[in-house]
């Protein structure tokens, strides 16, 4: 290749876009199918497999990232890409065939990571140390020493406490964990503790007839063309859940509560199906569709959708209304923007309207007529059971769960708030955290007063579900918990909030744009003012109202350009997206060097920029919101500086 610089080689697509959805799913939570799906790229089992192992070797991908220095030594190579590569060169296909400039670095590295990829090397000296230990233990002068120590009753003794401690041990666990259950959970049914322990979760493929562009009765007459079989519709939730579990291909049925949603073996691929390229099939969770269900939008209604991409429950809610009324769908992220308008396009939504904004900056009289509202804000996805089955049961970190909770009770109270209208709000998450769900409606409640009143989910669904939100809160069990080990589909959390009429809304302040704000940055600002004066209700948004005039300090003494402004709304999405400081970082460095340089273009020095990067990061996230900490760093940074100044 005389005439081709490495740097001039493109990196192999699937090779790009798996090393973009493993970050989308570690940084942003995403799911891996969703993920994979909405990418469209054609060799979906490929990717799949590619991020999965990786996702899945995170651990050994660290350590050996880490012990060859390769992301200090290359800094211009992308720590995503550099974890899918050295997948494929360990664990996939064991070669890497390209020219290009990152698969070049990798396979420079290539003998070490070998040699420390050797599970026994890595293992080694923990193992020997153990054998060690092993060794002295069973050494045969010891064991004779031993036997001449233990005595024919000794052995006897020793038994005898075995045994005892063999036959009291269950007890005392199974009474132990029942009376925990009892007492911190008020769990009260064995057998469904049980159940719910079980973590061995198999859950159908479930189908959505997208009634928009194929008519349910064809949907279903064209499987049984395709040889399936459907089965005879239930009585009762339990037959149905039962029926579920022993589905087998060439059966299908129709699930128990949407009609249009089939549910399938779980073992069915649907992907390259020729339905769900054209949109007329939507591979869509029961859990997710549940929202749209519970909140109806009767025909011709105005309906908003605050929180939207990828817009599966957007598509479904037009499907619902049969394409008239109007949904706005609103999503703040550029990129998932993107992915909410190919789902709007492909699914022939034609009466969604959809708008690239923060919901949190929606005027009440830019939508008047608004009669029902979906919130489905982003949340930790701890109920996702693709990320259950890749991370194992996770530990939410909760400061994270604090700032996702302290941003969910905004959007939720934006919604019911401030929009005079509004008939019926749905607030839904994949969590299954109370901080997130439950502690969420509760704090919202008591801030609408008797405005609303929720709606009880068994009522909604006649009597057929099984887990409600729990009674030491005050939504009590009004609202919906969908358990995936119970209703075979992922965890979910639903409330449904209902408006009354007669008692008027309590007073929600709005804060009128400054008119020397550039347009830009009048949405930062206002979230900003948002956050502060909706925070009058409780402890926690108190302390934002001290903020506000930080805030807006920085903002009037024209502190932040546009171009940082940006930058700060990126920091502030990945603080409430991210799981660690370190992920914010690497995205903040690749941000830049993606505005600056093709992504995979070594001849940057990252070091100064790094350096650059870490000051800004560091001064810009003493000016974000809802953090006491940054807050006093920030007043005793500014403090120090006057006294300087004065000196
Ligand atoms: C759980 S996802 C929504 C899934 C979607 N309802 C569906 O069914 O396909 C949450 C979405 O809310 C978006 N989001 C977060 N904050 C937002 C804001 N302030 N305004 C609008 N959208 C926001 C996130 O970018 C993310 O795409």
């Amino acid at each position: 290749m005389p005439n081709r610089t490495v740097h001039s080689i493109k990196v192999p697509r699937l090779y790009k876009t798996a090393a973009k959805i493993v970050q989308e799913v570690r940084e942003k939570h995403g799911s891996l199918k969703t993920l994979i799906y909405e990418g469209k790229h054609p060799n979906v089992s490929g990717i799949y497999a590619l991020c999965y192992k990786t996702l899945a070797k995170e651990t050994q991908l660290t350590y050996l990232l880490n012990k060859i220095k390769i992301l200090i030594n290359e800094p211009g190579l992308d720590p995503w890409l550099a974890r899918i590569l050295v997948t494929e060169l360990l664990w996939g296909k064991k070669t890497l065939k390209s020219e290009c400039k990152p698969i070049q670095t990798v396979l420079a590295y290539e003998q070490k990571l070998r040699e420390l990829s050797n599970i026994d090397d890595v293992e080694r000296p923990r193992k020997t140390d153990q054998q060690k230990v092993n060794q002295k233990e069973s050494s045969p002068d010891q064991n004779k020493d031993q036997g001449a120590i233990m005595t024919f009753v000794a052995v006897l003794g020793k038994l005898f406490i075995y045994s005892m401690a063999m036959f009291t041990l269950p007890f005392v666990a199974f009474f132990g964990v029942q009376h925990i259950m009892k007492v911190e959970f008020h769990i009260r049914d064995e057998l469904h503790f049980c159940v719910c322990c079980c973590n061995y979760i198999k859950k159908p493929r479930y189908v959505r007839i997208n009634t928009l562009l194929l008519p349910l009765e064809k949907g279903i007459s064209y499987f049984q063309e395709e040889g399936w079989h459907i089965m005879p519709k239930c009585s009762n939730y339990i037959e149905y859940l039962d029926a579920v579990k022993k589905l087998k291909q060439p059966n299908f049925i129709q699930d128990f509560h949407i009609p249009e949603l089939l549910v399938f073996p779980s073992n069915t691929i649907f992907y390259k199906h020729s339905k769900y390229q054209s949109g007329e099939i939507v591979l869509q969770d029961k859990a997710s569709c549940l929202s749209s269900y519970l909140l109806n939008p009767t025909r011709g209604s105005v309906v908003l959708d605050m929180c939207a991409a990828p817009g599966m429950k957007t598509s479904h809610l037009a499907a619902i209304m049969e394409n008239t009324g109007k949904i706005c769908a609103v999503e703040v992220n550029e990129f998932r923007y993107q992915m909410l308008c190919k789902t709007i396009k492909l699914t022939g939504a034609s009466c969604v309207e959809t708008v690239h904004k923060d919901a949190l900056t929606l005027k009440s009289d830019e939508y008047p007529n608004v009669e029902y509202i979906l919130v489905d804000p982003t949340c930790s996805g701890s109920g996702m059971l693709d990320r259950q089955k890749l991370f194992g049961k996770e530990k939410y970190d909760p400061i994270r769960l604090k700032k996702l909770q302290a941003f969910q009770v905004l959007m939720l109270r934006h919604a019911l708030l401030n929009f005079p209208n509004v008939k019926k709000v749905v607030y839904s998450t994949c969590s299954t955290c109370p901080e997130e769900n439950e502690q969420v409606v509760s704090e919202i409640l008591e801030n609408v007063q008797n405005a609303y009143k929720l709606l009880p989910a068994k009522e909604l669904l006649n009597g057929n579900w099984l887990n409600f939100s729990s009674k030491i809160y005050n939504c009590s069990d009004k609202c919906l918990y969908i358990k995936s080990n119970v209703d075979l589909c992922n965890d979910f959390f639903i409330a449904v909030f209902e408006r009354d009429f007669d008692v008027p809304l309590p007073k929600y302040k709005e804060k009128k744009p400054r008119q020397q704000v550039a347009s830009n940055n009048q949405g930062k600002k206002q979230i900003d003012v948002l956050h502060a004066e909706n925070a009058n209700t409780t402890r926690k948004l108190k302390k934002l109202g001290k903020r506000k005039k930080t805030n807006e300090e920085t903002f009037q003494n024209g502190e932040t350009s546009q171009n940082e402004e940006t930058k700060d709304n990126i920091l502030i999405d990945s603080v409430l997206n991210a799981s660690s400081d370190s992920i914010e970082f690497i995205q903040e460095v690749k941000n830049d060097s993606d505005d600056n340089t093709s992504q995979n273009n070594d001849s940057v020095d990252i070091e100064p920029v790094i350096k650059k990067r870490k000051k800004k990061i560091s001064s810009m996230m003493m000016k974000l919101p809802r953090n006491r900490f940054r807050l006093s760093q920030h007043k005793e940074l500014r403090s120090q500086k006057k006294k300087r100044k004065i000196v």
